[in-house]
C-alpha cells in the first residue's frame, strides 16, 4: 500500500471463516468538478423536490459503497450472519488508473490475506429499465507519438517534417478510429445483438503540442491518444501494430500505461456467483443487461489475478451522468441499491466451496 493513500477494509466475519470470502469494493475518489456549470454545490448533496441527490460521485460511486454499508446495517439489525466472510473495501485513486490503489494492493499479502473469492464492483447509469452488468473490461492504453524533425523559418520547405510525420501517424489512428467506429454502428455479435461501445475499440486524440510561433518550423511534435481496447482483441499482436503504425512514419510511440490483460469473468451456468446475482434480480423483478466495461474500472486488476468479479450499480432509468456536470441519482435508486444489495449479499455469502478456486 502506497503511504497517504490509505485502503479502509470493513470486516464482517462470517460464520464459517474456513470459505473464502466476499469483497464488496468501491473507490473512494471522485473526479473533479468544473463549479460553475453546476446548478448546485457539487459536494452539498443537494436533494431536489423530486427526490434527485445532486453531487459528485452520486453515480460514480458513492450510491455503491453506501449501498453495501446500509444492507449490512439492515442485515446486522435483523441479526443475519453471512456463512462466508464479508469484506467492504474502499480504496483510493481508480479514477486516476489505480496504479497507487488496487493495482499495488493485490500484488501484497494484506491483500491476500483477506483471501477472497469474489468481489462485486461498480457497474454504470443507464436510461433504461434494466442494471448493467459487467463481466469485462476494454484494456485502457494511454500512447505518447513523438515526432522530430528540422527546424527553421516557416517560409521554407523544411525537411523532415516534426508536424507532418506526427500528422500522418494520427492519420492511421484515425483510419482504425473510422472503422471501429463503423463497425459499432453495423455489425452484430455472435447472439446477433447490435454491438455496443465495450465490444468495439475506440480511439481518441486527447492531447497535442508542438510549436511556439507562426513563422518558426518546431522540431518536435507530439501527441497523446487514449485508446480502449476490446476484448475480442489480440493485445500482444495489436500493440505491435501500433508500434508499427509510428516505426513507418519515422515517429515513437511511447505506452505511458497499456493494460495487457482482457480477462473476463464469463457469466455461465457454472458461475455461481452470477447466478446468485442473477436469482436475486429475478425474485425483485429487476431486469439485468450484460456487458463489457467501456471505460475501466478497478475490477480489471482482480480479474487478472484470476478473480472472478462483476459490476453492478442499481441505477436505471436515469441519464448517464458519471464524470459530468450536474450528476445526479434519485433517492429511490439509493434506497432500491441497499434493499438489492442487502438481498444479494447474504446469497453471495452462502456460495457453496465448490465455487472456489
Ligand atoms: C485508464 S486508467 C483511468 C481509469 C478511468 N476510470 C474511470 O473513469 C478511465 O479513464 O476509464
Ligand atoms: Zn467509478
Ligand atoms: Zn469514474
Amino acid at each position: 500500500m502506497v503511504a497517504g493513500k490509505p485502503i479502509c477494509i470493513l470486516t464482517w466475519a462470517g460464520s464459517e471463516p474456513a470459505l473464502k470470502s466476499v469483497m464488496l469494493n468501491s473507490h473512494i475518489d471522485v473526479v473533479p468538478v468544473s463549479e460553475s456549470n453546476w446548478d448546485h454545490d457539487p459536494f452539498g448533496a443537494v436533494k431536489l423536490p423530486n427526490g434527485d441527490i445532486v453531487a459528485r460521485g452520486a453515480q460514480d460511486m458513492k450510491c455503491v459503497g453506501i449501498g453495501y454499508l446500509e444492507a449490512i446495517r439492515v442485515l446486522k439489525a435483523k441479526g443475519v450472519v453471512p456463512k462466508r466472510t464479508v469484506h467492504a473495501v474502499f480504496v483510493p485513486d481508480e479514477e486516476i488508473g489505480g496504479a497507487d490503489g488496487m493495482e499495488k494492493w493485490v500484488e501484497t499479502d494484506d491483500f491476500r490475506s483477506l483471501n477472497v473469492a469474489f468481489a462485486l464492483d461498480e457497474g454504470l447509469s443507464n436510461e433504461e429499465n434494466a442494471y448493467k452488468v459487467y463481466y469485462g473490461e476494454r484494456a485502457p492504453w494511454w500512447i505518447k507519438i513523438t515526432a522530430k524533425g528540422g527546424a527553421g523559418h516557416g517560409s521554407k520547405f523544411i525537411e523532415p517534417s516534426a508536424t507532418e510525420r506526427l500528422v500522418r501517424t494520427l492519420d492511421k489512428f484515425v483510419a482504425f478510429r473510422n472503422s471501429e467506429k463503423q463497425r459499432l454502428a453495423v455489425c452484430r455479435n455472435e447472439f446477433g445483438r447490435p454491438l455496443r461501445l465495450g465490444d468495439v475499440t475506440t480511439t481518441n486524440i486527447t492531447l497535442m503540442n508542438a510549436g511556439v510561433q507562426f513563422n518558426v518550423v518546431p522540431e518536435e511534435a507530439w501527441a497523446g491518444v487514449d485508446m480502449r481496447v476490446a476484448p475480442s482483441v489480440n493485445l500482444t499482436t495489436f500493440r505491435e501494430q501500433v508500434v508499427q503504425w509510428g516505426a513507418e512514419e519515422g515517429t515513437t510511440i511511447e505506452f505511458v500505461q497499456a493494460f495487457m490483460s482482457n480477462a473476463a469473468t464469463p457469466l455461465n451456468d457454472g458461475n455461481l456467483w452470477w447466478q446468485k446475482i442473477r436469482s436475486v434480480a429475478e425474485q425483485r423483478g429487476v431486469e439485468l443487461d450484460p456487458e463489457i466495461f467501456p471505460a475501466a474500472t478497478d475490477s480489471r486488476f482482480l480479474r487478472k489475478i484470476g478473480l472472478p468479479a462483476i459490476g453492478i450499480s442499481c441505477i436505471r432509468n436515469t441519464p448517464v451522468l458519471l464524470h459530468d456536470h450536474n450528476e445526479y441519482l434519485n433517492e429511490k435508486l439509493l434506497i432500491e441499491g441497499v434493499e438489492f444489495y442487502a438481498q444479494l449479499i447474504p446469497e453471495l455469502a452462502s456460495v457453496p466451496a465448490t465455487a472456489d478456486a
